[in-house]
């Protein structure tokens, strides 16, 4: 499938919270649409959701409109929202039941898709249990497992890893990796370790804008030369630069300074992670 976002714009009264977007996304990537906080990324999934309509611009799922259609993508689409409807009286595998139906799954599938979902999220000893005996982390997969009944082409996921323990978010980003073989994965995020290691494509959006789209890789190479280490100077320690961050070293406590230059006799040139790559974009120390 192939989901092409062609020049969106959106207001709030009469306020721009995107601006002119443009982007290609296609089966069997997994794509991270990346920002901070307000950047805009829940408003242009709702967009491709459907739940909003853009003042400017289309968006076409195989070349047809899905503004003008919007039950072309609403049949292939699962969307995992930032909160997830929450029904405390109903037990995990009731949850589904209704969800199922909703989505109009046969009704002879909706059993084991239920069990099959229940396994994947190890949910399985607890979908009995009402949804009020749930932790928050456990309350977030059974809202996955409600995302992919009746395994859709389409999985878009809004800060899907919001209340996961580390070893659940390990296990929810494999998940998305193998679903992003055959499925088209959209995981808007602003934490950079949660794709990573998965993500194809990356989109990184500030203040109503496409910054960057491209691999990963790319993104990586081009800000080769932009980061520094240097160790934390014992005096004057509040004279931290802008765009820094310390991090513990075997050698002892390092400066990590996004910059292109340093004017630090013994600052060293470090390979960038893709943290230090979108750090770097977002503040502009880093040319587009
Ligand atoms: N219904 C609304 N009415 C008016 N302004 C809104 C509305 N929804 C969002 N906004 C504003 O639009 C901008 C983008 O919000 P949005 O929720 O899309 O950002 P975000 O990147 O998802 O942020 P976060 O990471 O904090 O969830 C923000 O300035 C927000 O205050």
């Amino acid at each position: 499938m192939h989901l092409t976002i062609e020049n969106i714009s959106l207001q709030y009264d009469k306020t721009p919270v995107l601006t002119n977007l443009n982007a290609d996304l296609v089966s069997g990537e997994l794509i991270g649409l990346l920002g901070p906080n307000g950047a805009g990324k829940t408003s242009l999934l709702k967009i491709l959701t459907t739940l909003q309509s853009p003042n400017k611009g289309d968006i076409l799922l195989d070349g047809k409109s899905i503004i003008k259609r919007p039950k072309l993508i609403q049949k292939v689409l699962g969307y995992l929202p930032q909160q997830i409807p929450y029904f405390p009286n109903l037990t995990a595998v009731e949850y589904l039941n209704y969800v199922a139906v909703m989505k109009g799954v046969a009704t002879n599938q909706i059993g084991s898709q239920i069990k099959s979902l229940l396994d994947r999220l190890h949910l399985s000893k607890t979908g009995h249990k009402k949804l009020k005996d749930f932790s928050g982390g456990m309350r977030q997969r059974v809202g996955i497992a409600a995302t992919l009944l009746n395994n859709p082409p389409i999985i878009i996921a809004d800060e899907p890893t919001a209340g996961l323990d580390p070893q659940e978010r390990v296990s929810l980003r494999n998940l998305l990796a193998e679903l992003a073989n055959d499925h088209l994965v959209l995981v808007s995020t602003h934490i950079v370790s949660d794709i990573e290691a998965v993500a194809n494509q990356i989109l990184l959006l500030q203040s109503g804008q496409f910054l960057y789209r491209g691999t990963p890789t790319n993104l990586m190479t081009k800000s080769n030369g932009y980061v520094w280490e240097y160790p934390l100077p014992h005096s004057k320690p509040s004279l931290i630069e802008s765009n820094s961050s310390l991090i513990q070293r075997s050698n002892g406590i390092q400066v990590r300074v996004l910059s292109k230059t340093s004017s630090q006799a013994s600052a060293q040139s470090v390979t960038p992670t893709l943290e230090d790559a979108c750090l770097g974009i977002f503040s502009g120390v880093i040319p587009l």
